[in-house]
């Protein structure tokens, strides 16, 4: 399976969230990475529903909903309502986790459970028969721009080693810090799709970065 590279809009310019989707909308990127922040679970505020309803309008490109918020369960029928194709809440933030991934699922949306940096793999163990794809956090969340933490290539090498041996299907995905090198490691880790901020959005050829990330 060839890797597919999910840019994130958290590094791009506020004041003109379109612009910045009808400009990954002209790279080869499969996906469109949108985190959301509550100011309660990280301390930033970033953007709602409403806003990822607002830029549905500007990319046909699958819509990856990162939920960085304290409630999962009262958002998420709000982002499948605004278009979301993929949800994924927070393992640490969530109560009934089991329940809130059969949700997602049910309305036909790809559902994702996320793991801290200091998470270890076995808090979503139960999970992987009920999950589309885990996120692995590979900085601490909140913001971009932070340096890779190698630590948590430990996490992905567990998820691959389990989806293996038991047959699962579901896709790995990394977030934070992700640039050339950082994403080769991932890549031998068993990574499947790349959250690249900066990396992507922080240069001034986008498809030129997406091309070295793929390597
Ligand atoms: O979820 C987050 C941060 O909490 C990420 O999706 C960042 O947007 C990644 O940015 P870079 O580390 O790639 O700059
Ligand atoms: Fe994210």
């Amino acid at each position: 399976m060839s890797i597919k590279i999910a840019p994130s809009i958290l590094a791009g310019t506020f004041e003109n969230l379109g612009a910045v989707v009808e400009k990954i909308e002209q790279t080869n990127a499969e996906v469109i990475h949108i985190d959301v922040m509550d100011g309660q679970f990280v301390p930033p505020i970033t953007f709602g529903s409403q806003m990822v309803q607002s830029l549905r309008a500007y990319s046909k490109k699958r819509f990856d909903v990162h939920l960085m918020v304290q409630n999962p369960e009262q958002q998420i029928p709000l982002f499948i309502h605004a278009g979301a194709d993929m949800i994924s809440f927070h393992v640490e933030a969530s109560r009934h986790p089991h329940r809130l991934l059969q949700q997602i699922k049910q309305s036909g949306v790809k559902a994702g459970i996320v793991l801290n940096p200091g998470t270890s793999a076995f808090s979503v163990a139960p999970l992987l028969n009920e999950v589309d794809y885990v996120l692995q956090m590979s900085v601490n969340p909140g913001f971009g721009g932070q340096a890779f933490i190698p630590e948590v290539l430990k996490n992905v090498e567990q998820l691959a080693k389990w989806r293996k041996e038991e047959h699962l299907t579901f896709e790995i995905e990394i977030d934070g810090g992700v640039n050339e090198e950082t994403a080769f490691l991932c890549k031998q880790a068993g990574v499947d799709i790349l959250v690249a901020g900066s990396a992507v959005l922080g240069t001034n050829d986008w498809q030129k970065a997406i091309d070295k990330l793929r390597g």
